[in-house]
């Protein structure tokens, strides 16, 4: 059986719900092929407690093979007075507090599967977790350990923490960093624009240059796959000699990273209960995209609470997933789902950002959450901020539905959101209503199911 750090307090004794009100009381369970009995326990629990189905079923997870261990975070946590109430603004579980009755909410997290170890309960009490990738091999226990971090994480926050300097290391790193973005960046405007990728709509091309934004973006699509794109880009940007240096850093990022985001990919999927074949058959069906970004050094002006300055607002991507480089200079939070609080992802080198996107929650019947993300870049040392990030999607001209994965589907966790067209709810995305509700939950909007009460499945 695996072991679990005690969730006891320092005075040795389980902290109660009722001793701390504002505060997460939670304890675990370890289960070994007796899913069945576990379920029978939540099920009585729910009566005694009286939680709402719907906050039963959102942090789900139970794995069908019983011949494995299972192991299972329980987290209890009473609601917030919303007049305490930080994020009044989001439309987040915790933003509806105030309208929930004064009871105990459960949490059920799956911590995976197989060996899962120690680590996952403590990192995912403290935030978001953090798995060191290098040199795992497919099958082996370390790879099953680094499955259940994965997929833990995921399912609690949409994210996760990679530590990959074999994909990553000090030399692309330098190049990358050191030499292909400052070299990008300081071509003139015009330069840029004769990239011939030039826009400034949404995400399709360069984008910079756009009253109040203070940030460039390039894309580079399918630089792994197809390195002839990245060349023929460069070689507009710079006709002389169409920057050779520059394009191998970009394919050499997107092949490694490319190779890190199927990973674990497969490793969520599967530590969620889908089959190997339509894990495969879902990675076939994306697309990627290299995008660089380079965020302007915030003036004193700028800077809000704490000495930092919004760069780019809260969102969730509307792709499937992204993975994200930062150097340096810091600035990416992530907004914890349990209580709306932002979580800063420090810029550590070697360190990728894996996160789901609302096409991967759609995929997942919203067992992954997509992470509510934003950037706030320190103003101190007048620095700008660079970042990398691998988006993927599903591919142009393949099945342009998104639907949840089969096996993902079930008596626990009914269908959350209906089948949709992914270029349908880009548009949405980028339309009127879209932007408005960016901030807020536009996937809920556009497809997710409505239960036969009338009420969105989601905690309200
Ligand atoms: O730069 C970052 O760290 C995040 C960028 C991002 O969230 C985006 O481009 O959608
Ligand atoms: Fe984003």
């Amino acid at each position: 059986m695996a072991e679990i750090p005690s969730p006891m307090n320092s005075s040795g004794s389980i902290p109660s719900p009722m001793s701390s009100f504002n505060s997460l009381f939670w304890s675990y369970i370890i289960m070994e092929s007796k899913w069945p009995k576990f379920l029978y326990f939540c099920l009585s629990l729910r009566c005694v407690i009286a939680a709402p189905t719907k906050l039963v079923d959102h942090e789900h997870g139970v794995s069908r093979n019983k011949q494995q261990k299972h192991v299972f975070l329980v987290q209890l946590q009473t609601p917030r007075p919303a007049s305490s109430h930080p994020h009044t603004k989001q439309d987040l579980p915790c933003c509806q507090c105030h309208k929930a009755p004064p009871f105990v909410f459960l949490h059920l997290t799956h911590m995976g599967s197989g060996n899962g170890e120690a680590t996952t309960t403590k990192q995912l009490m403290e935030g978001i977790g953090k798995v060191d990738l290098s040199r795992l091999e497919p099958g082996t226990p370390g790879w099953t350990r680094a499955r259940a971090t994965v997929t833990a994480s995921m399912a609690a926050h949409g994210c996760v923490v990679l530590l990959a300097h074999d994909a990553l290391d000090e030399k692309l790193r330098r190049a990358l960093f050191g030499r292909a973005l400052p070299e990008l960046f300081a071509l003139p405007f015009d330069g840029k624009k004769r990239s011939g990728a030039f826009s400034n709509g949404p995400h399709i091309g360069y984008e910079g240059q756009v009253p109040a934004v203070a940030l460039e973006t390039v894309p580079f699509p399918d630089a792994a796959d197809d390195p002839g794109t990245v060349r023929d880009l460069a070689g507009r940007l710079w006709p002389d000699d169409g920057n050779p240096d520059f394009c191998e850093t970009i394919v050499a990022f997107a092949k490694n990273v490319l190779e890190v985001e199927a990973a674990v990919e497969r490793m969520v999927l599967e530590g969620l209960g889908a089959r190997e074949e339509s894990v495969a058959k879902h990675l076939a069906s994306q697309s990627h995209a290299v995008r660089v970004t380079l965020y302007g050094a915030p003036g004193e002006d700028d800077a809000g609470g704490g000495g930092v300055a919004l760069a780019l607002h809260a969102h969730r991507d509307e792709h499937m997933t992204t993975v994200i480089a930062q150097h340096e200079v810091g600035g990416l939070e992530v907004q914890d789902i349990r209580d709306g609080r932002w979580l800063p992802v420090p810029p550590e080198p070697g360190t990728l950002v894996f996160m789901a996107g609302d096409q991967f929650a759609v995929v997942t019947n919203g067992r992954v959450p997509a992470c509510m993300h934003r950037v706030r870049t320190p103003v101190a040392g007048g620095r700008g901020r660079f970042s990398v990030q691998l988006c993927r999607r599903r591919r142009e001209g393949g099945d342009p539905v998104l639907r949840a994965m089969e096996e993902l589907v079930d008596e626990e966790h009914p269908l959350m959101y209906r089948p949709c067209n992914h270029k349908e709810y880009r548009a949405f995305r980028y339309s009127e209503e879209g932007q408005r509700l960016r901030e807020r939950d536009p996937l809920k909007a556009f497809c997710r199911v409505v239960d036969k009460l009338g009420a969105s499945m989601e905690m309200e």
